[in-house]
């Protein structure tokens, strides 16, 4: 199970967030969102957190030169691609990304993931019309296809009291948190970054140890 904070705003909350054991922080160049960051910022938060943390920059349909111009700027391990992105605008930047799919009620998901070949994984995230993500809405977990053969990220609502169900409900390869560990728009709280990430973490144990029993 590995554990992404998005919405990364600043370097305390990336260190409150690696400290606590997070495994992938998000950064996001979406102008509309409370969470955005410059290329500066974002670089100045790459610079001061471990280098074994895995930074993601979140983009919603950018022009592609201003992915490439943040690329340049800011050492990321993986794109993820919050828009209506299509595969061969994902392909284009020769980089790991993961794709995002809104979960709207008539999207069928395994259909969805088809064209994207070289993901390297499928982040879940629940649909509300007109708004690209970060709604702190939940989907039905049950949605979550079961060995796909694709990595999964489930996202969308989720927070440290619900963390753990959700992980029982939809088995994720790893889940995604931005919202629900804010203490106010775009910045974290400290207490709850670790209670979510300690919540993530107890749950894969439970169920490892009931696969292992059954
Ligand atoms: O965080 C944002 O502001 C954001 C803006 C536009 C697209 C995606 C965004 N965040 C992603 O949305 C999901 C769910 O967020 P939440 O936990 O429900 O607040 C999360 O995966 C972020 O990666």
């Amino acid at each position: 199970m590995r554990v992404k904070i998005c919405g990364i705003t600043c370097v305390e909350d990336a260190e409150v967030a690696v400290q606590a054991g997070a495994d992938a922080l998000g950064l996001v160049f979406y102008p509309p969102s409370p969470r955005n960051v410059s290329p500066e910022q974002a670089a100045e938060i790459a610079r001061a957190v471990s280098p074994f943390a895995v930074l993601t920059g979140l983009f919603v349909d950018a022009h592609p030169d201003q992915v490439e111009q943040v690329v340049q700027q800011v050492p990321l391990n993986l794109l993820q691609f919050h828009g209506a992105e299509t595969a061969l605008y994902c392909r284009q930047f020769r980089r790991p990304y993961i794709k995002a799919l809104r979960m709207k009620p008539d999207l069928d998901p395994l259909e969805a993931m088809a064209p994207y070949v070289d993901a390297r994984g499928f982040l879940l995230d629940a649909y509300r019309p007109g708004v690209p993500g970060g709604t702190g809405d939940t989907f039905d977990w049950q949605r979550v296809p079961r060995s796909s053969g694709r990595s999964i990220v489930l996202a969308g609502g989720l927070n440290p009291d619900n963390v753990a169900e959700a992980i029982r409900a939809a088995r994720p390869d790893a889940v995604d948190v931005s919202g629900g560990v804010e203490a106010s728009p775009g910045r974290k709280d400290p207490h709850k970054v670790r209670a979510f990430i300690h919540a993530a973490r107890s749950a894969c144990e439970q169920n490892l140890q009931k696969e292992f029993e059954q």
